[in-house]
């Protein structure tokens, strides 16, 4: 299999994979209730009521908050030019809000997560309460990924209590694009009780601008899948994705016919929007794809063109070659070449880039797979692990992001050819 399509014929399938914005926000009324706030204040039961609360029960709350770290690699640090803010551990307060019991449970699952997703069991676990305008100067957090706590997580939830504050909007970046949330506006002003939300992907940037006036206060939380692996839900509902995954297919399933298309069959790339938790193993990240990964693997599959996941690991000089692995592949292990060389030798890892002649030495040519990518990997080194240094908001332990891809087998035209010939046969004795 030596063949890549045209560009042009890969561009028809490329321009119906549609991605949403990697998250949700918004307002949301609740019962009074719901604003207080009980913590111990130097041993002494306390408590903040959010809907009218004076400036010494905020300020004595943000005095009870220790100053706030984040994790750089393995290591939680204190460095107030990246993150200047207060926190209390989940273990140090009560509240009364519980999202599972308010409609955010039904955004999630309805807005953020779509399509296959939406029926499936999400856990919210309470993580922190951050204070932003600690002693009354300003506070912000710098760029970070929350750090995945677990290979189902997914996103995070951040709910913005509605106390008078200037600045500390939500800036969020995913692929070169950039939104922002001003929760400080968003929360100002409401006839009632009213929390500010937002919900993203845990591979979505983010950062908190500067608090130059009054208190920010947020709950943090995580949220997982509470299942092992998608339900096998056939309908999907009306939602952007079911109706991108319809378009998808009508354009992949044209793309088979088309005699031009692949005729001695061969791969076909689609690099994840998404990054997801990796510590060893590929298994999992079927179940856990989110967005547009979801939607063309889902199609792939109804295609009867099983998809699989793989990693994309290549040299650092620009004319070496890059493979794919099914696994992920630590470290590099004493060997006289290259590390995409290493992994072709030790690990079964396919070549796949096209270079030119000279670097084309014969068990090269022998093992490549060229792929024709519908979206093409971006980075050459795949973020895992041992790889991959980053700023996260906790110290990170075993799980880390990967960068991945899904690549489908397409077979040949001919058998492509016999397999319409074999349905469409099947369909016409069905209605004899
Ligand atoms: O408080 C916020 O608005 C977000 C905090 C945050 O990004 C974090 O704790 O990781
Ligand atoms: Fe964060």
């Amino acid at each position: 299999m030596f063949d890549t399509a045209s560009d042009e014929l890969l561009k028809s399938l490329r321009d119906t994979i549609v991605n949403k914005p990697p998250y949700i926000s918004g307002t949301l009324p609740l019962s009074p209730g719901s604003f207080k706030l009980y913590y111990l204040n130097e041993g002494i039961p306390s408590y903040v009521d959010f809907t009218n609360a004076t400036e010494e029960q905020v300020a004595a709350l943000a005095a009870a908050c220790q100053p706030a770290t984040f994790g750089v690699n393995q290591m939680d640090v204190l460095d107030e030019s990246y993150r200047k803010a207060g926190k209390m551990d989940a273990s140090h307060f009560a509240t009364p809000l519980v999202p599972e019991r308010t409609e955010l449970i039904r955004f999630i699952r309805e807005e953020l997560l779509d399509g296959d997703d939406s029926p499936r069991p999400v856990k919210i676990e309470l993580y922190k309460l951050n204070v932003y305008a600690l002693s009354g100067k300003d506070s912000f957090f710098k760029a970070h990924q929350d750090t995945p706590r677990g290979e189902h997580m997914f996103g995070s939830l951040v709910l913005v209590f509605p106390t008078q504050h200037e600045g500390g909007a939500l800036i969020l970046r995913h692929r070169g694009e950039e939104w922002t949330f001003d929760s400080a506006q968003v929360v100002k002003d409401q006839p009632s009780p009213t929390i500010g939300f937002i919900a993203f992907f845990s591979d979505v940037e983010h950062q908190v601008s500067r608090v130059t006036a009054g208190y920010r206060f947020t709950l943090t939380y995580n949220l997982y899948y509470d299942d092992a692996s998608p339900t096998a839900s056939n309908s999907l509902d009306a939602s952007s994705s079911g109706a991108n995954l319809a378009s998808f297919k009508t354009a992949f399933s044209n793309l088979l016919r088309n005699r031009e298309f692949l005729p001695s069959g061969g791969l076909v790339g689609f690099a994840l929007e998404h990054a997801y938790p990796v510590e060893k193993s590929l298994e999992h990240v079927p179940s856990i794809l989110k967005g547009s990964d979801a939607m063309v693997w889902r199609a792939c599959t109804d295609l009867g063109i099983q998809p699989k996941i793989y990693l994309v690991y290549g040299e650092q000089h620009e004319d070496a070659w890059r493979v794919l692995v099914d696994r992920v592949c630590e470290g590099h292990t004493a060997f006289d070449g290259g590390y995409a060389e290493m992994l072709t030798f030790r690990e079964g890892a396919i070549p796949f880039e096209i270079i030119e002649e000279k670097y084309f030495p014969k068990w090269y040519r022998e093992r490549l797979q060229p792929v024709s990518w519908v979206l093409a990997p971006k980075a050459t080194h795949t973020k895992v692990k041992t790889h991959y240094a980053t700023y996260g908001n906790e110290p990170s332990t075993s799980y880390t992001y990967g960068e991945g891809c899904i690549i489908v087998t397409v077979p040949t035209l001919e058998e492509r050819e016999e397999r319409l010939y074999m349905k469409s046969d099947a369909d016409c004795r069905t209605v004899s």
